[in-house]
């Protein structure tokens, strides 16, 4: 504990002074967490009885080999983890000296993903500014967003590139560094007190690496904000801007302190630094679990016990040594705009990013966004179909008839609508658009083999013949044929004993008059708002952050 406090004033002594009123600061104690594991549902620890806290001005790096539960201890702090039944999480945390607020905690703190989403097409001052114009309040004004832009572009290194597109594989923008750099400055606009970044260096050389901690640590202190990160095997330098590190191993915690005092204490416990070698990389060959033989598991899982009950003798006890600095959270979380002006926004960022022709799934807040990708579509898709219809009727020489042609349209339009809306409802439900792209097709051929031409609905199993009613091809395939054949007067062939018979004969006898076809077009009407609705269920429950505060 002594070594702790010692430590923890030789680090706050290092920074610029912060106003004690001020100061904010993040601490959890004996926090463990456990899933349902397996068909069993056996508990499984994922984290045991972590202890610390980061003060205002100070960077944490969260460090362990691959599986030791690094983004589990990041997600668990910052209220992000999934709400799994049968998941347990116990311990104290606080922030300011009370526990978070579902309610105010979103506004109190930001989260930058390992990789962070963005529209492609924009550029990274666009990118800014729309986050800006989205999370900040109503009541501040253009210009003042536009500084704070602005200050975040000049902040973190941006003005160089700050008309470059953020780009992707394909069509190549900003480096990774600046990539990271945009992430970071969307979640900065906020202003927010605690700021949590999962491995805010991986993909960049060492240099880069060392390059955006330097920043995030300048950010830190000028800012005043708690910054807690995950980082896999930082080099020296960035290790040293750190003012504390946490070392975790299979869920448990073996440090909590600064790098130097995590040298004395690993010496004192019988491993010593050996000459010439990176510290992260001899922590991490200490404390990582060595799988490849039985001997090497039990020596390693020996060394693992050693350090974790070192560390609960230090913190086990632990309480915040500074105590009388807490204050409460006194933010309340306010939405910053209303709906109808998120939607805008939402739109116009949409609409830019759709005529740079592309699409990209942004990682922005609120529900509007679902019927912003649905708006930003609509009028594309109903020019598409509009512009089929008109060259199809005529070229294919349908009859001559202008309440058929607008009928022929109508059913193509809201065919194009209804398949729009299938397609919202699919994307939304699936986890990654890798199997939205093997789910979609899938079900249309589904809805197309019943959709009355390529099957005949009758031989097939009573079990599957219920599809025909949610197909949406079924009734524009019924309303299109309707359309053309009912009263169209068609010649007998020369084996036939009559002069012309008329269309709907054709019409009954492939089993395509009922319903009849303004009836098809309502149905199809219908199932679109269904797929719809079922598409914004879905989408609230996969896009909404993970919240389980306790
Ligand atoms: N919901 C869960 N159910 C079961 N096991 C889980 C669950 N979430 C995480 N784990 C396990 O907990 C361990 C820690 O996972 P975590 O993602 O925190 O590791 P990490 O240290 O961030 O690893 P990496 O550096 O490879 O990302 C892993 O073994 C992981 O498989």
């Amino acid at each position: 504990m002594a070594v702790v406090e010692s430590h923890a004033v030789k680090v706050d002594d290092d920074l610029p002074p912060i106003s004690s009123e001020n100061s904010s600061e993040i601490r959890w104690k004996n926090v463990t967490y456990t899933v349902p594991y397996g068909k069993t549902k056996e508990p499984k620890v994922l984290l045991k009885n972590a202890t610390g806290y980061v003060r205002q001005g100070q960077m944490v790096a969260i460090m362990g080999g691959s599986g030791a539960g690094k983004s589990t201890l990041l997600n668990t702090l910052a209220g992000r983890i999934a709400d799994q039944k049968g998941s347990d999480v116990t311990g104290e945390i606080l922030f300011n000296g009370e526990p978070r607020n579902p309610a105010t905690w979103t506004n109190i703190c930001s989260y930058v993903e390992q990789d962070d989403l963005m529209f492609t097409n924009l550029s990274v001052e666009e990118t800014l500014t729309y986050a800006a114009q989205l999370r900040l309040p109503s009541s501040m004004l253009a210009e003042e967003k536009r500084q704070k832009v602005d200050e975040i572009i000049m902040q973190l290194n941006l003005n160089g590139c700050r008309k470059t597109w953020i780009g992707d594989s394909l069509s190549r923008g900003i480096s990774g560094g600046e990539r990271k750099r945009v992430a970071i400055g969307v979640e900065l606009v906020t202003n927010p007190s605690v700021l949590f970044l999962d491995e805010p260096t991986s993909g960049l050389d060492s240099a880069n690496a060392l390059g955006i901690l330097k920043i995030i640590k300048k950010l830190a202190i000028t800012r005043g904000i708690v910054i807690l990160m995950t980082v896999h095997q930082p080099r020296t330098e960035i290790l040293d801007l750190c003012d504390k590190i946490i070392l975790l191993s299979m869920g448990k915690t073996l440090w909590f302190g600064p790098t130097d005092a995590a040298l004395a204490h690993f010496k004192d416990l019988g491993h010593p630094l050996p000459e010439k070698t990176n510290p992260s990389d001899f922590f991490l060959d200490v404390i990582t679990m060595d799988l490849r033989t039985e001997e090497a598991k039990a020596a390693s899982l020996a060394v693992i016990e050693k350090f974790h009950n070192a560390y609960q003798v230090k913190f086990g006890n632990y309480s915040s040594p500074f105590p009388s600095q807490m204050l409460p959270a006194d933010k309340t979380y306010v939405w910053p705009l209303p709906w109808y002006m998120e939607l805008f926004v939402l739109y116009k960022r949409n609409m830019k990013d759709v005529f740079r022709n592309k699409g990209a799934i942004g990682a922005t807040i609120g529900q509007a966004i679902f019927l912003i990708f649905l708006m930003g579509a609509i009028p594309l898709c109903w020019v598409n179909s509009l512009l089929m219809s008109i060259c199809l009727y005529w070229m294919v020489g349908l009859q001559v008839d202008v309440v058929r042609f607008f009928t022929f349209v109508l059913l193509v339009l809201n065919h194009s609508n209804t398949a729009l809306s299938l397609a919202y409802c699919i994307g939304s439900a699936v986890p990654t658009p890798q199997v939205g792209q093997i789910l979609g097709p899938l079900i249309i051929t589904i809805f197309l083999l019943f959709g009355g031409q390529l099957l005949n609905i009758g031989s097939v199993s009573w079990v599957f013949r219920w599809i025909q009613y949610v197909s949406l091809i079924s009734y524009t395939y019924k309303g299109l044929v309707q359309n053309e054949f009912d009263g169209l007067q068609i010649q007998c062939t020369a084996n036939m004993n009559c002069q012309t018979y008329d269309g709907s004969a054709v019409v009954a006898s492939y089993s395509v008059d009922n319903p009849t076809k303004y009836f098809c077009v309502l149905i199809n009407f219908g199932l679109g708002l269904g797929f719809l609705a079922l598409g914004y269920t879905f989408f609230q429950k996969t896009s909404r952050p993970m919240m389980r505060l306790k």
